[in-house]
C-alpha cells in the first residue's frame, strides 16, 4: 500500500542538512520544511539564537516545543499530499538542549505530542570542518566544544533509535547526496513498494 514518508534530517551545524534535505526534496518531489519554523515562535527563537534576546535554557526548550506543536499540524497536512522532508526536528531538542544541561525527561515530556518520523538521517561531520563551512555570523550554539558534545549525543541517539548515519566530512555535496539517495530509495521500496516521486 502507498505510504507517504516523513523524513527527518538531523546533525550539528555545518553537517550539510539543509543542502541534503533540499536535494532529496527535489528528487522525491516532496515538501521541504524546517525548524525553527518561519512562524512567530520560530522567529522569536531565531532572535535568541542570534543573541539578540536572552532566556533560560528551559524556556528555550519550551519555545522549540511550542514551535513544533504548530509545525506538526503543517506536517500532517502536507503528508496528505506528498512525502515531507524536515530539516531538524525533535532530536535537535534532545541533542542540543540536553547538551545545554536541560533534563532529558523534561524535553521528552514537553514534546510527547511529536509525530514519530518514518526515517531519520543523521549527518555527521568533523566538528572543525563543519565550523569552517559556516558563515561568519555565528549563532549561540556554533562553538566547537559545544558541538562536539551535541554530536556525541546524536550518535548515542542514532544507535538507540536506528537512524541512518552518514559522515559528510570528506565527501562532496554530490557524493553525500548519492549515498543518501541510495539508502532512502531502498528504505522507501522496503517500506511501501512504491516508486520514487509518486
Ligand atoms: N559535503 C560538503 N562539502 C563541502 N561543503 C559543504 C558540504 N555540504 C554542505 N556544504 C556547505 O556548507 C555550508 C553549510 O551547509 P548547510 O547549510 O547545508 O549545513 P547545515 O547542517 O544545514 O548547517 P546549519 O545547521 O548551521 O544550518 C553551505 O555553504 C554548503 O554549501
Ligand atoms: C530545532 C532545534 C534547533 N536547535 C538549534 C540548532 C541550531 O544551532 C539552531 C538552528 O539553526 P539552523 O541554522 O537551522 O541549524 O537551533 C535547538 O537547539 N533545538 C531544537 O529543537
Amino acid at each position: 500500500m502507498f505510504k507517504r514518508m516523513f523524513i527527518v534530517f538531523e546533525g550539528i551545524d555545518g553537517s550539510g542538512k539543509t543542502t541534503q534535505a533540499k536535494l532529496l526534496t527535489k528528487k522525491l518531489n516532496a515538501f521541504y520544511t524546517c525548524e525553527p519554523t518561519e512562524g512567530q515562535i520560530g522567529r522569536l527563537i531565531r532572535e535568541i539564537l542570534k543573541g539578540k534576546k536572552k532566556c533560560e535554557k528551559e524556556t528555550l526548550a519550551l519555545l522549540f516545543a511550542a514551535d513544533r506543536v504548530e509545525h506538526v499540524k503543517l506536517i500532517e497536512e502536507k503528508l496528505k499530499e506528498s512525502h515531507v522532508v524536515c530539516d531538524r526536528y525533535l532530536y535537535s531538542s534532545i541533542a542540543y538542549q540536553t547538551s545545554q544541561g536541560v533534563d532529558e525527561d523534561f524535553i521528552l515530556q514537553i514534546n510527547r505530542f511529536a509525530k514519530k518520523p518514518d526515517i531519520v538521517v543523521l549527518l555527521t561531520v568533523d566538528v572543525e570542518e563543519g565550523m569552517k563551512r559556516l558563515g561568519k555570523e555565528k549563532e549561540i550554539f556554533e562553538k566547537e566544544e559545544f558541538l562536539k558534545k551535541v554530536q556525541n549525543k546524536y550518535l548515542k541517539l542514532a544507535k538507540k533509535e536506528g537512524f541512518i548515519v552518514i559522515d559528510t566530512t570528506n565527501k562532496s555535496i554530490n557524493e553525500s547526496h548519492e549515498e543518501i539517495l541510495k539508502i532512502i530509495k531502498s528504505k522507501l521500496w522496503g517500506l511501501s513498494n512504491m516508486s520514487i516521486g509518486e
